[in-house]
């Protein structure tokens, strides 16, 4: 029986190596299942790896594209001086920062109150979480994404209104292009593998998404509970994970003045281990969201 979901260091190691030497993806899946890995597991995460070895080498494109340019990090969206953002209601604190990708995590963006009553919004209107087909450009529910989420539009909500107008003021970017709030629920084992928040504009079905409002220009992701075990909010490029904390949030933008995207910005939700996990997201875009 084949039982391990789990890569170990020293499995790791040995995918980098063969993968490095130029082994085919179907002999390694073979070797993985046959030292007794799950077989969806072990392809699943040999498929992910060549994704994140492409990307770190900036491979990824087929042989016809042009190669991607890297990305000029000129004035950042995120412009807040110092370690205080004073907005309209309320002090939000930075408590970590970084340049590149643009990206900073916040403590105090919203109250426990504000958290609890987030999620009594959200709680029984949850549907299990689609991705966007980028071929078909149909909404699909699949293994990757194993959370439950919700839009939460803030019309004639005074509530909702006052938290949309402290986010606005904390990403710095129109209140009118963000998406509404997107509440999203991971049980135990729920997860949202790495991905980017923004829309390949190589992939057709985006058309209609990208028609919009534009790009995706921003994220900022805030949590609205204490996660018992596990997690986090990882960027798998930058060796970096950001761990939930109620009221907490991260922030990170991957658009640019030139239209270029940040593709370092790939992320993703850990798989929680004990507990629950409550988000919730707000992504905006480069115009009026429609
Ligand atoms: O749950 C997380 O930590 C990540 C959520 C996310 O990537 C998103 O909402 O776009
Ligand atoms: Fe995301």
């Amino acid at each position: 029986m084949n039982t391990f979901t789990h890569l170990p260091q020293e499995w790791d190691h040995w995918l980098d190596r063969n993968l490095a030497k130029g082994c085919l993806v179907q002999d390694i899946v073979k070797a993985m299942v046959e030292s007794r890995f799950d077989a969806d597991f072990a392809a699943r995460t040999v498929a992910e790896r060549v994704e994140l070895r492409a990307l770190q080498t900036q491979a990824a494109l087929p042989a016809q594209a042009a190669p991607r340019q890297p990305y000029q990090y000129g004035l950042p969206r995120f412009a807040h001086a110092g370690n205080v953002i004073s907005t309209f209601d309320r002090d939000v604190h930075i408590t970590f920062r970084m340049q590149r990708p643009v990206l900073a995590v916040l403590d105090d963006l919203l109250t426990h109150e504000e958290c609890d009553r987030i999620v009594g919004l959200a709680r029984d209107r949850l549907q299990r979480s689609a991705t966007l087909d980028p071929l078909s450009g149909q909404h699909q529910v699949k293994d990757h994404r194993t959370s439950m989420g919700v839009f939460l539009p803030a019309a004639g909500d005074a509530f909702l209104d006052g938290i949309e107008r402290r986010i606005a003021e904390v990403m710095n970017w129109p209140r009118a292009n963000g998406e509404p709030l997107h509440v999203l629920h991971y049980d135990v084992g729920a997860e949202y593998r790495p991905h980017h928040d923004f829309f390949d504009p190589a992939k057709p079905g985006f058309g209609p998404t990208l028609a919009r409002g534009g790009q995706r220009v921003s994220t900022l992701i805030t949590y609205l509970n204490e996660v018992e075990g596990a997690g986090e909010t990882i960027f798998p490029a930058l060796h970096l994970s950001v761990v939930p904390k109620k009221g907490s949030a991260v922030y990170f933008e991957y658009f640019n003045e030139s239209g270029q995207l940040d593709w370092d910005t790939l992320h993703g939700g850990a798989p929680v281990t004990q507990g629950e996990k409550w988000v919730v997201t707000k992504w905006m875009r480069e115009g009026v969201f429609t």
